[in-house]
């Protein structure tokens, strides 16, 4: 059976060299080429701290899929250019797997249309660790029963999007079972701006931002005299590869854009 022929944006961040490792070690996977804003015509063995592969850098996602012509785009950069390399990706034929968060709605929504018209598969995963997908799930299950719900997210200090993809997704999935509802004293004033979190439909978000941490939520729910919190905690960016791995297997499957890894899990 031949590889699936993968190109990584960002293979030098966090993420993106977790990715590396994680396609080194898979049989069924072969690395074609790289998208970087530096070391464009270098190998990636060539590239201090990457792993000994000889795809080609490119620093431009077009020349990258024609050259190479890719089945599969593992994205892990920005936002901004997140969303401009999955839209590109999937005009041009190549599925995208995306982790980078920070996409809006409509920005989503229009990928998924994208995908749609082209009838190409795609995934967009707020976060591929198989432990917070659960926690996701168990936590739109606690809200059924408890509609009265604050989301605490907590990331390290070089995180670029507040709330976290995961918080977003997070109270999506929450929205889907709970109506909408105002939390706190119905007369509540903050006395500095910002003291109760983000907020959905009177669900609060509250993003921490310090060095030491990697990625982790709590989402508290509070009923008459009882408080439960579903926790996750992500201590290695080893956590998320799992998910990675499972999506490119399926999206080469897929004929539409998928939006969180529980719809591919059974
Ligand atoms: N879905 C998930 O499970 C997870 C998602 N993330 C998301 O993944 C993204 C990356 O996170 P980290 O690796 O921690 O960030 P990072 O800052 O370590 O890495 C981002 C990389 O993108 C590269 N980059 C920026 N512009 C580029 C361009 N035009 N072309 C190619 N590369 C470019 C940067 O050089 C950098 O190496 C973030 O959006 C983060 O929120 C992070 C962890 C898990
Ligand atoms: O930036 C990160 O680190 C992470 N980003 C994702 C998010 O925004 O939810 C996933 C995970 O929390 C790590």
């Amino acid at each position: 059976m031949s590889r699936i022929k993968v190109i990584v944006a960002g293979p030098r961040g966090k993420m993106g060299s977790e990715a590396l490792r994680m396609i080194e070690k898979a049989n069924d996977l072969e690395l074609v080429g790289c998208i970087d804003r530096k070391n464009a015509g270098k190998r990636v063995q060539d590239v201090d701290e990457l792993p000994s592969f000889d795809a080609i850098i490119f620093d431009d996602i077009e020349t990258c899929i024609q050259s190479v012509n890719p089945d599969v785009l593992i994205d892990l950069t920005t936002p901004k250019v997140g969303f401009l390399h999955t839209k590109l990706a999937i005009e041009n034929g190549v599925r995208p797997v995306v982790g980078t968060t920070g996409f809006t709605k409509q920005q989503i929504d229009e990928l998924t249309g994208l995908a749609e018209d082209k009838g190409i598969g795609a995934v967009i995963a707020p976060n591929f660790a198989i432990g917070a997908v659960l926690m996701m799930q168990f936590s739109k299950w606690a809200a059924k029963y408890f509609p009265d719900v604050e989301i605490i997210e907590r990331h390290h200090d070089h995180k670029l999007d507040a709330p976290s993809g995961t918080a977003v997704k997070t109270a999506q999935l929450i929205q889907e079972v709970r109506e909408p509802k105002k939390q706190g004293h119905p007369n509540e004033q903050e006395t500095l701006s910002g003291a109760r979190g983000a907020e959905i439909d009177g669900m609060h978000i509250h993003s921490v931002r310090l060095p030491g941490l990697v990625a982790h939520q709590e989402v508290v729910f509070g009923g008459p005299g009882e408080n439960l919190t579903i926790k996750h905690d992500s201590f290695h960016r080893e956590s998320f590869m799992t998910g990675v791995k499972l999506a490119v297997d399926q999206v080469v499957k897929l004929d539409l854009l998928v939006y969180g890894l529980e719809n591919l899990l059974e």
